[in-house]
């Protein structure tokens, strides 16, 4: 590394903290309509002149802006990304990344004290981060989840439990997918209005299902024949995650197919980069959480009875990956 590219290291966050003043702003919105001047757009948003010409310029220089003369426009991938018109809106999960920002503003505190910096945003009482952590995860689900399921043979399977479903975007991709196919998402009471609104806009109510619950406490029905739990063990510590898991293996038939996607770590823990990251967001965000190797999910799969354990080969643009196995 050069002194430079540690210097770009190091205010890297101003093009985050530009990149969502524009989201939280919805300029893209506005400027995928319709070409306009900062003037024009400062009135619209009711920004200040000043401001709104610096950020417009900023992000024209980020390349998500196109500016002819005094005109601002959004480019075709900012309209295609950014704007909420579009089916292929990023917004959410910017904004949930936004709103975890001042909590890794205090990572050293979290790294002194082992303990998070706030609540977190699966326990926030603001309505507003919630919403955004939930249909963010709507977002990154729905990048993944059509690489996902033509690769994961469920023809033969009648009641998947998406354990910790959040909006139940996977549920809905696995149930669009599989036509015998139907879904209960399970996850905590506060969620439900959030899945029910993806799920029924999806036109999949009279499959898909949501059980309100707290995967640490409450019971789970049985007669399930698929587990699928994505990015929700991370969430805990090496206990609590092998705990649900436990759990979830119980609520299935013998033969049931188990499907756990993670953030996975190499045994040296520090590659790939993300997931050793993504600790640390577990650090600011929850109390034991953390990102888990591949040996771990194994082990804690083994540990729930289990067997046929595997990673599935598949290359994820989140970076994600899939562990299966068959319990039983
Ligand atoms: C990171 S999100 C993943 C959502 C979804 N599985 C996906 O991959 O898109 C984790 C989900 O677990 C849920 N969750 C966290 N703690 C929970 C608990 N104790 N009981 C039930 N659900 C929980 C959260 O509400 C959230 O929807």
């Amino acid at each position: 590394m050069t002194p430079g590219e540690l210097l770009k290291l190091s205010g890297a966050y101003w093009s985050s903290c530009a990149l969502h003043a524009g989201v939280k702003l919805d300029l893209f919105t506005k400027l995928a309509e319709a070409p306009a001047t900062a003037g024009e757009i400062g009135r619209a948003t009711d920004c200040d002149l000043r401001g709104i010409t610096m950020l417009l310029d900023a992000l024209a220089g980020l390349e998500l802006l196109a500016k002819q003369g005094e005109r601002y426009e959004a480019t075709p991938f900012s309209a295609d990304y950014l704007s909420k018109k579009s089916e292929r809106y990023l917004g959410h999960i910017i904004l949930h990344h936004h709103h975890l920002m001042d909590g890794w503003t205090r990572l050293d505190q979290a790294v002194r004290n082992g303990r998070p910096t706030w609540s977190g945003p699966s326990h926030s009482q603001d309505d507003s981060v919630r919403e955004s952590f939930l249909m963010g995860m709507f977002n990154m689900a729905n990048q993944s989840a059509p690489l996902i399921t033509p690769a994961i043979d469920l023809s033969a399977r009648k009641r998947l439990l998406d354990l910790g479903g959040g909006p139940g975007t996977y549920a809905i991709h696995f149930c669009r997918h599989n036509p015998q196919l139907r879904a209960v998402v399970f996850d905590l009471p506060s969620t439900r209005p959030i899945a029910e609104r993806t799920v029924a806009n999806a036109g999949l109510a009279e499959r898909i299902s949501f059980q309100a619950g707290d995967i640490t406490s409450d019971p789970i029905a049985g007669g399930f024949d698929v587990l699928w739990v994505s990015q929700l063990l991370h969430g805990e510590g090496p206990a609590s995650a092998a705990a649900i898991l436990k759990k979830g293996v119980r609520a299935l038939l013998p033969g049931g197919l188990v499907l756990v996607q993670e953030f996975i770590l190499e045994d040296s823990r520090t590659a790939p980069l993300f997931p050793a990251l993504f600790s640390l967001n577990m650090l600011v965000n929850t109390t034991e959480g953390q990102s888990y190797s591949q040996g771990e999910l194994s082990r804690m799969l083994a540990e729930a009875g289990v067997r046929d354990i595997r990673r599935l080969e598949l290359e994820l643009p989140s970076g994600a990956g899939i562990i299966t196995g068959v319990a039983g």
